[in-house]
């Protein structure tokens, strides 16, 4: 039978006035990990990160989240192993969070939201010139998901909280340096992984997710520090940058797979 149209028009997200799930998108991200749907594979090796916190260079605000931005002309700061066939460098690492603790994450475990969550960026340079051009590659991107949850305050964190104020409005930008992003991720070694997408434009279906099963805690002053940062630019009306997460997106015929049992 022929497929009849689809005349509806698609969802328009308010944060990013594109469509909410793209066309013909097979692999979107966030989505739900129902953790009894995934499936244990033994031969998944462990994570190997390796960073150099002198690659460490700027924080700035592009409006979506804050970025803390690394030197990628080399392999200094990279990560290996684990679902990952190459070595893959550090871009950047940004964070997605609520107006309130009920929400702000962008994937769920069975449904629960964590009032926020960290992605660390990372790019396939031994078969991608640049990151522009890893972006648009199936596996281009390896992006490691960390879980923020309401409890200690992270000393790790803090100076990352402390530099927020200097950031507030969209575009703005401070020099950030020798700072190790893996004080920011569990020791335990446990992770789920499936092949999804960018969360934000261009949306490309480029990224081996990597989402550790352990949470970090951090403190309500931490989590109210990044909802005092601004999504509008300095003179225009205040917007505060909260919710800029992502809606959940269609599992379709893809499985999450486990490292641990
Ligand atoms: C739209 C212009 C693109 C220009 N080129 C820059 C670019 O492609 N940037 C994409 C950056 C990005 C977006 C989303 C994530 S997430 N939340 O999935 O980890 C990670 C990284
Ligand atoms: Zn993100």
């Amino acid at each position: 039978a022929c497929s009849r149209k689809n005349t509806r028009k698609a969802a328009l997200h308010p944060l990013w006035q594109s469509p909410l799930t793209i066309p013909g998108g097979t692999r979107q991200s966030p989505i739900n990990i129902q953790w009894r749907d995934s499936v244990y594979d033994p031969f998944l090796k462990p994570l190997k990160i390796s960073y150099d916190p002198t690659t460490c260079l700027h924080i700035w605000n592009n409006g979506y989240s804050f970025l803390v931005e690394f030197d990628d002309s080399a392999d200094r700061s990279t990560i290996v192993g684990g679902p990952l066939e190459n070595k893959y460098r550090l871009k950047q690492f940004h964070f997605h969070w609520g107006a309130i603790n009920d929400w702000g994450s962008e994937h769920t475990v069975d449904s629960k939201f964590y009032p926020a969550e960290l992605h660390l960026v990372h790019w396939n340079a031994v078969e991608y010139p640049s990151f522009e051009e890893a972006v648009m590659e199936g596996n281009g991107l390896a992006v490691i998901g960390v879980f923020l949850k309401l409890g200690a305050r992270h000393e790790g964190l803090q100076t990352l909280v402390d530099a927020l104020p200097a950031v507030r409005h969209k575009d703005t930008v401070i020099e950030f340096d020798d700072f190790d992003p893996s004080c920011l991720i569990p020791s335990c070694p446990d992770y789920w992984t499936y092949a999804g997408s960018l969360t934000t434009p261009p949306l490309t279906e480029s990224v081996t997710w990597i989402i550790k099963k352990k949470p970090i805690e951090v403190d309500e002053d931490q989590l109210e520090a990044f909802r005092t940062l601004l999504f509008t630019s300095d003179g225009e009306e205040e917007r505060r940058m909260v919710d800029n997460f992502r809606p959940l997106q269609p599992l379709m015929n893809r499985t999450v797979r486990s490292s641990f049992r």
